[in-house]
C-alpha cells in the first residue's frame, strides 16, 4: 500500500519531506558498488565488459560477440511484425518532426562599432546512447535517443543496451534501424557507461552519452561526467498525478501502474482535492496490479515509493508539484491551463484527462527521456540541444580594435595580466607595447 498523506494534518510537512528525499536516495546509495565497476573497466578493457556482463546479465559475450553484426539486424527486421514497424516508423516521424524545430541557427551581426559577432552551432561527433534492457526493453528509447542525435547531425550514434540472458529484443534491433543507428554493443548497466566514456579494445570512446537507465546507470553517468558528457539524470521513471473529483479512479489507477510497472524503483504519486477519490484510486491501483505481467515490480514501487496526497483545493497542490519536481507531471483536471503557468519544475506536463503519460512515451513525439530524482529543478528532458554545441565568433578590424582596445588594456592592468595588455596594445602601436 502506497503512504497517504493530508496537508492538513499537522505532521505533513516532515513527512512529506521524507517522502523527497528517500526519492534522492535511489540514486545515490549504488555509487560505491559503480566506481568499482568504471574502475575495473578502465584496467581491463574488454575482458572486464566480459566478466560483468555474464555476472550481471548472464550473457557470454565470448560466444555472441560484443558489436550486433548487420546480418542480425537484418534478421531483426525480417522477424519484427508489420504492425509493430509501422508503430516504430510512425513514432520516429513525429520524433523527427518535434525535433526538427528545436534545431538552433547559427547567428551573426555586426554591432555599432562594427565589431562581428556571432553564435555557431555544430553537432557533437559521436554520442553514446544508452538503452535500457534489464527488467523491460525499450525500442522506443532507442528512438528517444536516436532520432533526435541524427536530426542534429552526430555522425557517430554508438548504442549500447544489455542482453539478459544473452537475448536482445528483434524490435529494439529494428528501432535502430530505422533510426540510423551506426554502432550497437550488447553491453549494460555501469559498464557500458564506462565503455563509452573511456573505450576499450573493441569500443571507441564517445564524447557524450545520454539516455536513460536504472540506479547504477544514473550513478555511472554522474561518476564520468567531466570526462564525457551527459544529458542529464534520467533514471527509475516518476509520474505525479494532479486530478480533481471529476476523474474516473480506474483511468487514474492505470496512469500510476504505468510507471510503477518500469522498476521497483519507480515512483507514482496522487494528489487529489478529493478524497473519495483517492480511495477510489488506491482500490482500483490494488484490483488492476493483480492484472500485470510485471505485478511484482509495481507491486514493490507502488508499496515502496507510492503515495497518494490529500489537498483542501487544488492551489495547494502547487507548492507541492514544484517540490516534487516530477519526470512526468499529468494534470488531470478540468482547467489545466489554469495550472501550468505556476508550474516550474517537471520534465514534462500532460494537460488534461484524454492525455495520458504513456502517448509521451511512445507516439506523441517529444522526448520521453526526461530527468528524475527532482533534477527536473535544473535540467529538461533530452533534445537536439543535447547533441550540438554553440562555438562563439568574434571579429574586428583596426578601427574596432582601436575604439575597444584601451578598456581591454585597463583591464588587463587591473588584472596585473601583463602578457594580456600587451597582445592588444602591441597590435594598437602604442608606447611600451
Ligand atoms: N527517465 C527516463 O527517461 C526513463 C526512460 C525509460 C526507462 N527509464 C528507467 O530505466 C530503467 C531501466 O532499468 P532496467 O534495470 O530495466 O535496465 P538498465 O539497462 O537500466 O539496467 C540493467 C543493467 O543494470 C546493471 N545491474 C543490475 N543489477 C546490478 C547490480 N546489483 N550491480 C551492478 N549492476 C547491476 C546490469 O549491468 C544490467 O545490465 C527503469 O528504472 C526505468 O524506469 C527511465
Ligand atoms: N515512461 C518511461 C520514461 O520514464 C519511458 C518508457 C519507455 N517505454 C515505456 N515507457
Ligand atoms: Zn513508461
Amino acid at each position: 500500500m502506497a503512504i497517504r498523506l493530508d496537508h492538513q494534518e499537522p505532521d505533513f510537512e516532515e513527512r512529506f519531506a521524507a517522502l523527497l528525499a528517500t526519492k534522492r536516495e535511489v540514486s545515490i546509495d549504488v555509487g560505491d558498488a559503480v566506481a568499482k565497476i568504471i574502475a575495473d573497466v578502465r584496467a581491463r578493457g574488454d575482458a572486464a565488459l566480459i566478466e560483468l556482463s555474464k555476472q550481471y546479465d548472464g550473457i557470454d559475450l565470448e560466444h555472441d560477440g560484443l558489436a550486433v553484426t548487420e546480418a542480425e539486424i537484418d534478421a531483426a527486421m525480417d522477424l519484427v511484425d508489420a504492425r509493430t514497424l509501422d508503430a516504430l516508423r510512425l513514432a520516429a516521424e513525429r520524433i523527427e518532426a518535434h525535433h526538427s524545430r528545436q534545431l538552433p541557427r547559427d547567428d551573426f551581426y555586426e554591432d555599432a562599432l562594427g565589431v562581428k559577432l556571432g553564435s555557431r552551432w555544430t553537432a557533437i561527433e559521436a554520442v553514446g546512447l544508452y538503452v535500457p534492457g534489464g527488467k523491460a526493453s525499450y525500442p522506443s528509447s532507442v528512438l528517444m535517443n536516436a532520432v533526435p542525435a541524427r536530426v542534429a547531425g552526430v555522425e557517430r550514434l554508438v548504442m549500447t543496451v544489455p542482453a539478459r540472458a544473452g537475448a536482445l529484443n528483434p524490435v529494439v534491433l529494428a528501432a535502430a534501424r530505422i533510426a540510423g543507428v551506426t554502432e550497437i554493443y550488447r553491453i549494460g548497466g555501469a559498464q557500458a557507461v564506462a565503455a563509452l566514456a573511456f573505450g576499450t579494445e573493441t569500443i571507441k570512446p564517445v564524447d557524450k552519452i545520454v539516455g536513460p537507465g536504472n540506479a547504477y546507470v544514473a550513478a555511472a553517468k554522474r561518476q564520468v561526467f567531466g570526462h564525457v558528457g551527459i544529458d542529464m539524470i534520467a533514471g527509475p521513471s516518476e509520474v505525479l498525478v494532479v486530478a480533481d473529483g471529476g476523474n474516473s479512479a480506474d483511468w487514474l489507477a492505470a496512469d500510476l501502474l504505468a510507471q510503477a510497472e518500469h522498476d521497483e524503483a519507480a515512483q507514482s504519486i496522487l494528489i487529489t482535492d478529493d478524497r473519495e477519490l483517492a480511495d477510489a484510486v488506491e482500490r482500483a491501483v490494488l484490483a488492476q496490479l493483480t492484472t500485470l505481467s510485471g505485478r511484482e515490480r509495481a507491486e514493490a514501487s507502488w508499496r515502496d515509493h507510492g503515495a497518494v496526497i490529500t489537498v483542501g483545493d487544488l492551489t495547494a497542490a502547487l507548492p507541492l508539484i514544484n517540490r516534487i519536481a516530477a519526470e512526468h507531471l499529468e494534470l488531470a483536471v478540468e482547467r489545466p491551463h489554469d495550472l501550468l503557468p505556476h508550474i516550474r519544475n517537471a520534465g514534462a506536463v500532460f494537460m488534461g484527462r484524454h492525455t495520458p503519460e504513456v502517448i509521451g512515451d511512445y507516439v506523441g513525439g517529444s522526448n520521453h527521456v526526461l530527468p528524475t530524482a527532482r533534477s527536473a529543478r535544473f535540467s529538461s528532458g533530452l533534445s537536439v540541444l543535447d547533441y550540438v554545441k554553440r562555438t562563439s565568433v568574434l571579429e574586428l578590424g583596426p578601427d574596432q580594435l582601436g575604439a575597444l582596445g584601451p578598456a581591454a588594456i585597463a583591464l588587463a592592468e587591473a588584472e596585473g595580466l601583463d602578457a594580456h595588455a600587451r597582445s592588444v596594445s602591441i597590435r594598437m602601436n602604442m608606447p611600451g607595447s
